[in-house]
C-alpha cells in the first residue's frame, strides 16, 4: 500500500534530521538534492543556528545551493576544499547492497562528484526506496550531452533499455541538468539483474557522461518507515 503524503513527508523529514546530527564541528560536509535532502539541510541549517560550527559545504545543485545559502549554512566549492568529511543525500532507489539509483532530480552528476569527494556518504531515504532489484520501480537516468541524444539514444536501447528523453514539468521542452545536459531515463523492463555490468556498459558510451548508478559508494543508509529509523549496512 503505498502511504499517505504526509506520513511519507514525515519519514523523509525525520531521515534528514537524523543525518544532521551526524555533521561535526569543523567539518567540511556534502549537501544532496531533492525533498529527503532538503529536510538535511534545514536541520543542518537550525543546527548551524543553534552554535554547530561546519567548516563549510558543498553543494550537488544549484537548488541545494540555494536553499543552504538561506537556512545560513556557509557554502563553499571543491576547488577550495577537495576533499568532503561527509556526504548526505537521498536515493529513487535502494537495494540490499546500498546500491542506489539516483538522479530522479536530474542532479546525478554532481551528485556522484560530491559524492566520491567525501570520505563517507550516508543515503537517506523513505522505506518505500528499498528495493530487492533496481530498476524496478524508477528508471536509470544518465545524463547526456545533447550533441549526442540520437546515437547514444540507440546504444542505449540496443542494451535494452526503453529510453525516454526528460522533460521539465508540464512542458514539451527538454530537461537541462545544471551542466547544460539532458537526461535519457532507461526503463528496463524486468529491472538490472546485473547492474556493474550495466553500469559499465552505458559508461563505455561515447557522449553519456554518467549514469545514475552508485554502486559500493553509500556507505550507510538511514531509513525511516513505519517502525521508526533504521540503520542499514551494506549485505
Ligand atoms: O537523486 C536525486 C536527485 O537527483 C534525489 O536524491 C533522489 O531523486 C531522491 O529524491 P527525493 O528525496 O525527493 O525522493
Amino acid at each position: 500500500m503505498i502511504p499517505h503524503e504526509n506520513l511519507l513527508e514525515s519519514w523523509k523529514k525525520a531521515a534528514g534530521t537524523r543525518a544532521a546530527e551526524l555533521v561535526e564541528d569543523g567539518m567540511l560536509v556534502g549537501l544532496g538534492t531533492g525533498t529527503t535532502a532538503h529536510y538535511f539541510i534545514t536541520a543542518l541549517g537550525q543546527r548551524i543556528q543553534e552554535g554547530l560550527q561546519i567548516k563549510g559545504a558543498v553543494s550537488s545543485s544549484l537548488g541545494s545551493q540555494e536553499l543552504a545559502k538561506k537556512v545560513g549554512i556557509p557554502v563553499t566549492t571543491l576547488d577550495f576544499n577537495p576533499t568532503l568529511d561527509l556526504y548526505i543525500d537521498g536515493a529513487d532507489e535502494i537495494d540490499p547492497f546500498l546500491r542506489l539509483v539516483k538522479g530522479g532530480g536530474g542532479a546525478l552528476l554532481r551528485e556522484k562528484i560530491v559524492a566520491t569527494a567525501a570520505r563517507r556518504f550516508v543515503v537517506i531515504a523513505d522505506e518505500t526506496k528499498l528495493v530487492q532489484r533496481l530498476g524496478t520501480h524508477c528508471p536509470i537516468p544518465a545524463e547526456v550531452v545533447p550533441f549526442a541524444i540520437t546515437p547514444v539514444r540507440r546504444r542505449l536501447e540496443a542494451l535494452g533499455a526503453l529510453v525516454k528523453l526528460r522533460q521539465k514539468p508540464a512542458s514539451d521542452a527538454p530537461f537541462i541538468t545544471d551542466n547544460g545536459n539532458v537526461i535519457l531515463d532507461c526503463t528496463f523492463p524486468d529491472g538490472v539483474a546485473d547492474p556493474e555490468a550495466i553500469d559499465t556498459a552505458m559508461q563505455r558510451i561515447v557522449g553519456l557522461v554518467d549514469t545514475g548508478f552508485f554502486l559500493k559508494m553509500a556507505e550507510e543508509a538511514i531509513i525511516a518507515g513505519k517502525d521508526g529509523i533504521k540503520v542499514l549496512r551494506p549485505n
